[in-house]
């Protein structure tokens, strides 16, 4: 991890319509880390990534990608990440990797356990191979920040166990992965630096070590419960509309 920025965001709202989603969110993504994001359901993660990629725009607010010169500065995972109909596997990636660098694309497919399929046709993928395609396509062109919204949703535990040991490697050579996550254990078990959301505000962001001490617990379900609550009902923004 260096101490250099790749990503800054400066007092970020977004709202949809009436409804403030984010709310005056500041954050420094370090370089070469794993930048995990928590928080309950519907507490704004995706629509924060969302934001960061620029897929959607912020209300108000900035944020500046501040890493290397690049062709692909941010390669993204969606939360359903849709591929276009009639490739295989190897040729979506290959498409993608023609626009970029034009490395062959079969490494990338090897390092998330895909490459048995790589002749599979998208809509034969089941869903946690959709989610593994969608993680290798996020690598394409070597982007220097990468950003996964929900990477294990949907994988067994091994292969969530290795998308996280990827997103590790990855950020040990220079990458930055910025992460949602509800698996707490791989978050910890991975992350660097942990934001925790709470109703589209920032609760919390610091290390795993330094919210353990500042929350007087010894795992990060003690942070999350000590800063959003241990609730059974998913906070709604803006109510019932
Ligand atoms: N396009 C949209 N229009 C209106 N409201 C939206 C839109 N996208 C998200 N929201 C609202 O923003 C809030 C945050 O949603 P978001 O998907 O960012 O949360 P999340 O933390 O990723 O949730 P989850 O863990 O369930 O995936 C929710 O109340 C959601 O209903």
């Amino acid at each position: 991890m260096s101490d250099d920025p790749v990503l800054r965001v400066d007092g970020v709202s977004k709202s949809f319509g009436s409804v403030e989603v984010l709310s005056d969110v500041s954050a420094s993504i370090p370089s070469g880390s794993v930048v995990a994001v928590i928080g309950p359901n519907g507490s704004g993660k995706t629509t924060l990534l969302r934001t960061l990629v620029g897929d959607l725009r912020p209300t108000s607010g900035v944020v500046s990608y501040v890493g290397p010169d690049t062709d692909r500065p941010i390669g993204y995972l969606p939360q359903e990440p849709t591929f276009r109909p009639g490739f295989t596997a190897a040729e979506t990636l290959a498409f993608y990797s023609s626009l970029l660098d034009g490395r062959d694309p079969e490494p990338l497919l090897e390092r998330v356990g895909l490459a048995a399929a790589a002749d599979r046709n998208v809509e034969a993928l089941s869903g946690g191979m959709r989610q593994l395609l969608g993680i290798a396509q996020a690598t394409v062109g070597d982007p220097p920040l990468i950003v996964l919204d929900e990477p294990a949703s949907g994988l067994d535990p091994n292969m969530s166990e290795s998308v996280f040991g990827t997103a590790a490697e990855m950020a040990g050579s220079g990458t930055t992965v910025l992460v949602s996550s509800h698996d707490l254990a791989l978050v910890e078990a991975t992350a660097d630096t942990v934001v925790v959301l709470d109703r589209g505000s920032v609760a919390a962001i610091g290390s795993l070590v330094d919210l353990r001490e500042r929350f007087e617990t010894d795992s990060l379900r003690g942070v999350l419960n000590a800063v959003v609550g241990d609730t059974d009902a998913v906070a709604v923004v803006g109510g019932n509309r």
